[in-house]
């Protein structure tokens, strides 16, 4: 089941759940005013009926007991993922959570402590996951190798997209532990399709979606200077890795995991990502 269909994401991915051959489930939670306006939306013909947030309850009961097997995919916005979260925590169901921003140590927590199967990664692109996961063993494995450099990251997404990169705020968070530490307000969010067209190299025709990061390190005596970039235009690679989470996720309900909250580097490292 994937929340929300109307949303970008959530189409690109329920899409993708078709593809696999895996079943959708035809109802998604979304904002109320999309709720009444649209009513349903169609994804690969088939059509999805839209929930409001006050009308979630009552379609959660249907869902769990028509679909034994569900695992939730959450791709909304900021301001709802923790109460989503809660949501599906108290209803105990396994999900997968794209969606990044909001408080992300309470919507761990509540995941946590309701003792739900949970896969939450801010990224979920298999390759940009592969290189997510090298900076993190770079880090544990060489702490302070770049003490004394200077880092600066650049992001660039559609328009809309109100948040700072949750992927770059984790990959930001291995740089730290390389001796480079930087605050979220320092990275730079580029939003603006001239700058986005002319500086950063996006395709216009990925201006609605598209996610550029350039992290620049440089020596103190400017001699040396290293460049990681990784630009992804479309949403593809995001849809097709959350549903190797899915299954993933799916997998370890049915071998009744101990461990039970998950990240996208966990899903890539037993080599369930396609
Ligand atoms: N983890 C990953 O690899 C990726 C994460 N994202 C993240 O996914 C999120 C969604 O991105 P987009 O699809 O581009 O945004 P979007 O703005 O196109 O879609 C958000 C959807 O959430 C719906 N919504 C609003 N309130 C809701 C509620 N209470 N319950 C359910 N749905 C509600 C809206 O109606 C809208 O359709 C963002 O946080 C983005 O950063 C995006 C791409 C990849
Ligand atoms: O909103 C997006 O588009 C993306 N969001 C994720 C993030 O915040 O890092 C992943 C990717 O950058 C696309």
């Amino acid at each position: 089941m994937v929340n929300s269909c109307t949303g970008k994401m959530g189409h690109a991915t329920a899409e993708a759940v078709v593809r696999a051959g895996l079943q959708l489930v035809p109802l998604s939670f979304t904002g109320a005013s999309e709720a009444v306006a649209v009513g349903n939306v169609g994804v690969a013909g088939i059509p999805v009926e839209l929930i409001a947030p006050e009308e979630r309850q009552a379609a959660m009961e249907r869902v769990k007991a028509q679909y034994p097997g569900l695992v939730l995919i959450d791709f909304t916005l900021p301001s709802v993922v923790n109460d989503n979260v809660e949501f599906y925590a108290h209803n105990g169901v396994p999900f997968v959570v794209g969606t990044t921003g909001g408080d992300r140590e309470k919507l761990l927590a509540d995941a946590q402590s309701a003792g739900c199967y949970a896969v939450i990664a801010p990224q979920m692109g298999k390759q940009v996951v592969a290189f997510q996961a090298a900076m993190e063993i770079l880090a544990q494995n060489f702490p302070g190798a770049f003490s004394g450099y200077k880092l600066e990251v650049t992001e660039s997404h559609q328009r809309q997209k109100a948040d700072t990169s949750g992927t770059a705020k984790a990959i930001v968070s291995s740089f730290g532990k390389l001796g480079t530490p930087i605050q979220e307000a320092d990275i730079e969010k580029v939003r603006d399709a001239p700058t986005q067209m002319d500086r950063m190299g996006v395709p216009e025709e990925h201006l609605g979606g598209h996610a550029f990061h350039t992290y620049r390190l440089t020596s103190p005596d400017g001699d040396v200077e290293f460049v990681f970039q990784h630009n992804v235009c479309g949403r593809t690679i995001y849809a097709e890795g959350t549903v190797d989470a899915a299954l993933f996720l799916a997998k370890k309900v049915s071998q009744k995991s101990e461990k039970r909250i998950f990240d996208m580097i966990d899903v890539l490292r037993e080599g369930s990502m396609r």
